[in-house]
């Protein structure tokens, strides 16, 4: 970690601080995460969820892990850096945003999803502080509550900040969906509209109060872990009527409203899945803009060999919880023994003449892993 000189503290979140750090080899900005807790072991490290999905998941709407350091037992992620969060944006916002500012955000963000949930994973904890922004370009991150899809429920540890909880969590149920983040992107999106949450619940029984008091009671027949509502909340249903959306968010069209209460339905089955939703921007990035080195490669890098399949260990333990998950087969592959220059890489890249532009892409995004107790005392890089 001597190679990162720490600049200032940019958020302490649960898991772990984030730092703004410069990289004094390659004068790069950089987001260091420092974990909390001790990882005496590689193996640990590599179990995380949030190694685990970021490995796999590359896109330009989430977040860049470039490396991940053991250093004296702590461990420290390297992600690209970026500016802001979506949630200081929001309040320090003096106006509402325009219709294209947050279709933009939309979109970028939808995007992003549809790569994450094609991929087999879900978030989980999507909100504006997980949102990460740099000159109107969007990047989910945060990783750490993420799991694969076709892990096995039951899930039941602590699933996402309560204000974009989604009521089949909020009512303890041991199964859900990819549908659990296209709630959260439903409150996130009316947010941008009124510039504060719209279902600042105080606690879990509020949370559902506040759901209720915007969208009316549940439909009992489509949604029937509702009747566990009224066990939870010592009211009548009939007494609450919804709240008329215009009324709360002058500014949004009719067919943002419309999609609004379409991502935030009770029924997890009846929100549009991220593929699904459509919010006409007129010019949807298709590279990533921040990485201009990367314009016009869409395809996956070529992988060569096999360094690294998770296996069949337990996933890790998230707060000390251990999960059932089934760990899917790892595409993390060892291209070659780090080397710092493209060049270098290009030449482990058997398949450069016919790929070129993925074999660039492929050194690029190098995910380096250093062991700087000699553990391991070479020093690997891997791609995915
Ligand atoms: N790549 C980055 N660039 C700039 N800031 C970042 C970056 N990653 C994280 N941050 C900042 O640090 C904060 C905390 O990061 P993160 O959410 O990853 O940590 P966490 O411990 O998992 O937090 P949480 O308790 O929200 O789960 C973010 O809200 C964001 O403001």
């Amino acid at each position: 970690m001597e190679r990162y000189k720490i600049l200032e503290e940019l958020g302490d979140g649960t898991c772990g601080s984030v730092f703004k750090a410069f990289n004094i080899e390659t004068f790069e900005i950089v987001a260091v995460k420092k974990m909390k807790r001790k990882f005496y072991f590689w193996e640990e490290c590599m179990n995380l969820r949030e190694v685990k999905a970021l490995c796999k998941l590359n896109h330009p709407n989430i977040v860049k892990l470039k490396e991940v350091v053991r250093e004296n037992d702590e461990l420290f992620f390297i992600f690209e850096y970026m500016e802001h969060n979506l949630y200081q944006i929001m309040k320090e916002q003096q106006r509402p945003f325009s219709e294209g500012e947050i279709r933009s955000f939309m979109s970028q963000m939808l995007q992003g999803l549809v790569h994450m949930h094609g991929n087999g994973y879900f978030h989980r904890d999507l909100k504006p502080e997980n949102l990460l922004v740099t000159k109107d370009f969007l990047k989910i991150a945060d990783f750490g509550l993420a799991r694969e899809v076709l892990s096995m429920p039951p899930y039941t540890e602590y699933v996402s900040t309560r204000w974009y909880r989604a009521p089949e969590v909020l009512l303890q149920s041991s199964y859900y969906t990819t549908a659990i983040d296209m709630w959260a992107v439903g409150a996130i999106l009316a947010e941008l509209f009124t510039l504060s949450p719209i279902f600042p619940g105080e606690s879990e029984i509020d949370q559902l109060y506040k759901i209720c008091c915007v969208l009316g009671a549940p439909d009992w027949i489509s949604f029937p872990e509702a009747t566990n509502i009224s066990r939870l909340i010592n009211i009548s249903y009939s007494d609450i009527s919804p709240t008329n959306l215009s009324d709360i968010m002058p500014n949004a069209s009719s067919e943002a409203v419309d999609l609004i209460l379409q991502l935030c339905s009770w029924d997890p089955l009846r929100r549009p899945t991220a593929e699904q939703v459509d919010v006409h921007v007129p010019h949807p990035l298709l590279c990533d803009p921040l990485e201009p080195r990367l314009n016009n490669m869409g395809a996956k890098p070529n992988l060569e060999l096999n360094l690294w399949d998770f296996g069949t260990e337990p996933d890790d333990c998230f707060l000390g919880l251990t999960l059932a998950v089934k760990p899917s087969a790892s595409n993390l592959e060892m291209v070659h023994t780090v080397s710092q220059s493209m060049e270098e890489d290009i030449l482990f890249c058997p398949r450069l003449n016919d790929h070129p532009e993925q074999s660039v892409r492929s050194s690029t995004h190098q995910l380096e892993f250093r062991n700087l107790l000699g553990l391991q005392s070479h020093h690997c890089s891997l791609t995915f």
